[in-house]
């Protein structure tokens, strides 16, 4: 609702309409593969990922993910932290298994959604940080790269390692990693695949911080949304809008296009071929 009302503006405020209660959040009609708690004392909402075994991206959990993130901001919380239920993985990134020969409707579908859940993390109106408590490939970095803030455990990894398995990647994809990173590094990173380490990613500035547990990142992640205590709320959305307008608007500007060049790349012999392996890769490593 957030998104479909900056589609039409982007500098518009968002019209606040919503009438929950803050501390009333709950996943209506969402599958529940996501859960989100407040905290009391600071107003902050934790968004967990919560969809065993790796938090693939499928159509259920992306769509969870896009009401629990309306959902926050509705209820006028301090700010958003994105995390994961799971001690090892992040998020997986988007589900392979939709990928591979797919129905050309559900592909569709799938798609516009990843879109949509990139521009309620893009355009979401308060402070968000994504504590990376796992390996975050692919999308799961994508999503991380949405945030103003990331800070990780150690001993995981994270990157967008499409042209290993000769993916692609939409420009505005690029772009998310590009307002993180030097342009040079991510041409280099893109290009090889790279899949950083904790220690490397900071080195170059992938994420923010490390932390020691998943308590520590929180608590990290606090803090910095904490430091926006002293700018106004419409002032800071409106100016982290303008910040993120000229990334927003390569994907608004053709969705449509974007989605077809996706979807005739994805049914491609070299995507296929590159996925069969690729999953076939994922199943020897038992
Ligand atoms: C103009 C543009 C044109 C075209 C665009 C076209 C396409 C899109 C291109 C780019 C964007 C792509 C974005 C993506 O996000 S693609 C997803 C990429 N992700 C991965 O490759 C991650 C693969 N997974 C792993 O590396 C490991 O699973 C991980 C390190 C995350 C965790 O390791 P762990 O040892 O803890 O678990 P596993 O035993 O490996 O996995 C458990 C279970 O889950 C299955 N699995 C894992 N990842 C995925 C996935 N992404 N999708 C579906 N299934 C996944 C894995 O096979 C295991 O299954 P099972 O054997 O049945 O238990």
């Amino acid at each position: 609702m957030l998104r479909n009302s900056l589609i039409g503006s982007l500098r518009q405020i968002k019209p606040i309409l919503c009438s929950q209660s803050l501390r009333s959040l709950s996943n209506g009609a969402n599958s529940g593969l996501t859960t989100i708690e407040v905290d009391d004392k600071s107003g902050i909402a934790t968004l967990s990922m919560n969809l065993p075994p790796v938090n693939t991206l499928t159509l259920n959990l992306m769509h969870d993910l896009i009401d629990s993130i309306n959902q926050i901001e509705c209820n006028k919380s301090r700010g958003l932290i994105l995390t994961s239920s799971n001690d090892k993985v992040f998020s997986a990134g988007l589900d392979l298994k939709e990928l591979y020969k797919p129905d050309q409707e559900r592909l569709k579908e799938f798609w516009t959604i990843f879109q949509d859940l990139w521009l309620a993390l893009h355009l979401c109106g308060i402070p968000t940080a994504a504590a990376i408590n796992g390996h975050a490939p692919a999308a799961g970095c994508i999503m991380a790269t949405a945030c103003e803030y990331r800070v990780m455990l150690p001993d995981f990894v994270i990157g967008v390692h499409a042209t290993r398995f000769s993916f692609l990647v939409s420009k505005w994809m690029m772009l998310s990693y590009q307002s993180v990173l030097p342009r040079r590094i991510v041409e280099r990173a893109l290009n090889q695949g790279k899949l950083f380490s904790t220690q490397e990613a900071l080195e170059v500035g992938l994420i923010d911080e490390v932390a020691g547990s998943k308590k520590e990142a929180l608590a990290q992640c606090a803090a910095f949304i904490g430091t926006f205590d002293k700018a106004n709320p419409i002032a800071r959305t409106l100016t982290k809008r303008m910040c993120r307008d000229s990334d927003v608007t390569e994907l608004l500007r053709d969705r449509a296009g974007d989605l077809r060049a996706c979807v005739d790349y994805i049914n491609t012999p070299l995507f296929q071929e590159g996925l069969s392996a690729h999953l076939e890769g994922l199943k020897e490593k038992k």
